[in-house]
């Protein structure tokens, strides 16, 4: 059977109930025509008052103002490439609290950080949208799609989990060091000239949820290693492309359509990294950890393994698959973010060499003349370094419109009506870019995270965590990674490049799932050492 046919006949599993296998009498296909018959005028009936509210505007009284959507499609068709932007600009016709519909689901999108932080903290909002192609594609499990009890389990297993194994913890700042220096090598390598840091930095951060994850990291050149990385990066992509297949599931059967194979390699990607995870999970199962210092050396697997032990195995949700889905979570949210945040990173660092400079002077201070890389407890002294860092952040708005929340139950928000089970966003990239809130909202200026005495802090429209009960759980590592990725970066190189170049990339934000930057060339010239 082929992938599709395999694909294809699981769908119809999953939706289908089974048909029942004895024969029909006549009287029996008589009657169940008639049913049919009866079925489909309900259903057409159905349709035409639907098409009728919706034309008339929206499905719910007092429902947030936006722009008239069409019959089947609501608002799909305006989101135009860049829909953070486009639903930042209907804001500013419609208000703060935008209306939409994704086809037939209402869709709010928040852009008040008062309103965000109230609507996020609310338990009735800790959903995320059940679409049938997204249960398809992750059957509700794993942490980032999870809802309910079982998210609430594994969401707190990870996050205590990450804190014991890895948070103030040296061995993970030595782990996150390794990297850096190895990164470090081998730009030097390139003694100036222009290249592409997006492999080097892709490679490097993914070692570190590897070293959390797995218990071990992969040397750049394995083969194994870059096959995975290619892996997550594919499967983000994909994800992306096929945004509109979960308002319309049928555009993936659609012969001449690009959906039909971007479906069928979304699934081969999954595959690929399920078998992947599954075979380190089965390495672990027959390999005893190895012992550091007379310690164990834990690892999330090794963590998830022994929780699973303690657990009652009849009602257990700790089980193979469930570790699968939040091992590619971990991955899938820890990798892309952390890699394209530090290529913002280079990028506004060479388009503002006046704030580069400043950070030359900052580091060369608190360093002296010692060969050493910067460490966490240099933060506290190297405050404009990690002022320009959360610049970098807001700049890059890496999740523009964060992710999709959804809420239980029917509830108001701005004194709007808002009906159960909605996709609920915020609009991070408008929530970053407004000059409302920020003194240079296009340029990097670090003095918009300093205080008049010269002390970090977080304005109220810094979003790029998101926040409320699902912010990132990676939040301490993302942090704690792309300080000393950042810091250790510019504070070893001069980086320049084309300014035109740059200038390019980021008038063209890609403000996907992600805002990973366009391809681009950098320079990095060696400095102090
Ligand atoms: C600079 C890097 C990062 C950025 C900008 C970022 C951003 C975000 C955002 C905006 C969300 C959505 C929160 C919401 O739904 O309201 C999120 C969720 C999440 N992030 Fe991150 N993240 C980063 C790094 C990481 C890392 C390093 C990890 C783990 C290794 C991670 C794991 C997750 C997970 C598992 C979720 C889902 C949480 C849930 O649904 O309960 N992230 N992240």
């Amino acid at each position: 059977m082929s992938l599709r046919e395999e694909i294809l006949t699981e769908l119809h599993r999953y939706n289908q109930e089974q048909l029942p296998t004895s024969a029909f009498s006549l009287y029996e296909l008589k009657m169940a025509s008639l049913s049919i018959f009866f079925l489909v005028c309900a259903a057409v009936l159905l349709v035409i008052s639907y098409l009728r509210k919706l034309l008339s505007g929206s499905t719910t009284k007092n429902f947030p103002p936006g722009p008239r959507g069409l019959p089947i499609l609501g608002n799909l068709h305006q989101m135009g490439k860049q829909p953070s932007r486009t639903i930042r600009d209907m804001s500013k016709i419609y208000g703060p609290t935008v209306g939409l519909h994704l086809g037939s689901t209402p869709m709010v999108v928040l852009h008040d950080p008062a309103t965000v932080r109230k609507v996020y903290n609310d338990e009735n909002v800790t959903g995320r949208p059940q679409t049938q192609i997204l249960n398809f594609f992750f059957k509700n499990r794993g942490i980032v799609m999870a809802e309910g009890q079982l998210w609430k389990e594994h969401r707190r297993f990870a996050l205590s989990t990450l804190r014991n194994l890895g948070m103030g913890k040296s061995w993970l700042e030595d782990a996150i060091l390794d990297e850096v220096q190895e990164i470090i090598e081998q730009f030097r390598t390139r003694e100036g000239a222009p290249f592409d840091a997006r492999r080097h930095l892709t490679l490097a951060v993914s070692n570190v949820v590897c070293a959390l994850v797995f218990g071990r990291r992969f040397d750049h050149n394995d083969k194994r290693f870059i096959r995975l990385c290619n892996m997550f990066a594919d499967y983000m992509a994909l994800v992306n492309s096929l945004l509109p297949v979960q308002a319309f599931p049928i555009l993936k059967d659609i012969p001449c359509l690009k959906y039909q194979k971007l479906f069928d390699e979304f699934m081969v990607s999954i595959k690929e990294i399920g078998g992947f995870t599954n075979e380190m999970i089965e390495e672990h199962k027959t390999k005893v950890p190895e012992a550091k210092n007379g310690m164990i050396k834990q690892d999330y697997i090794t963590a998830y393994m022994e929780e699973k032990k303690k657990q009652d195995p009849n009602t257990t949700t700790f089980d193979d698959e469930q570790l699968m889905f939040s091992i590619v979570n971990l991955f899938t949210g820890g990798t892309e973010s952390s890699a394209s945040t530090l290529l913002w990173g280079m990028i506004h660092l060479a388009r503002f060499p006046d704030v580069q400079q400043k950070i030359h002077k900052e580091i060369d201070a608190v360093l002296g003349g010692e060969k050493r890389l910067v460490i966490l407890s240099d933060r506290g002294q190297l405050r404009y370094t990690d002022a320009a860092l959360q610049d970098v952040q807001r700049l890059a708005a890496m999740a523009p419109l964060s992710l999709p929340h959804s809420n239980f139950e029917a509830m108001e928000i701005d004194g709007y009506n808002i009906p159960a089970r909605s996709f609920i966003h915020q609009n991070i990239f408008s929530l970053h870019y407004d000059e409302k809130y920020w003194a240079k909202p296009n340029e990097l200026y670090p003095e918009h995270f300093l205080d008049e005495n010269g002390d970090v802090m977080s304005p109220a429209a810094f979003m790029s965590l998101s926040v409320g009960k699902r912010s990132c759980l990676g939040e301490a590592l993302a942090k704690m990674e792309t300080f000393l990725f950042f810091s250790n970066i510019v504070g070893s190189f001069r980086i320049t490049g084309n300014k035109e170049e740059l200038d390019r990339v980021t008038r063209n934000m890609t403000l996907g799932i992600l805002n990973s930057p366009l391809p681009f060339d950098i320079q990095l010239i060696p400095r102090r050492w």
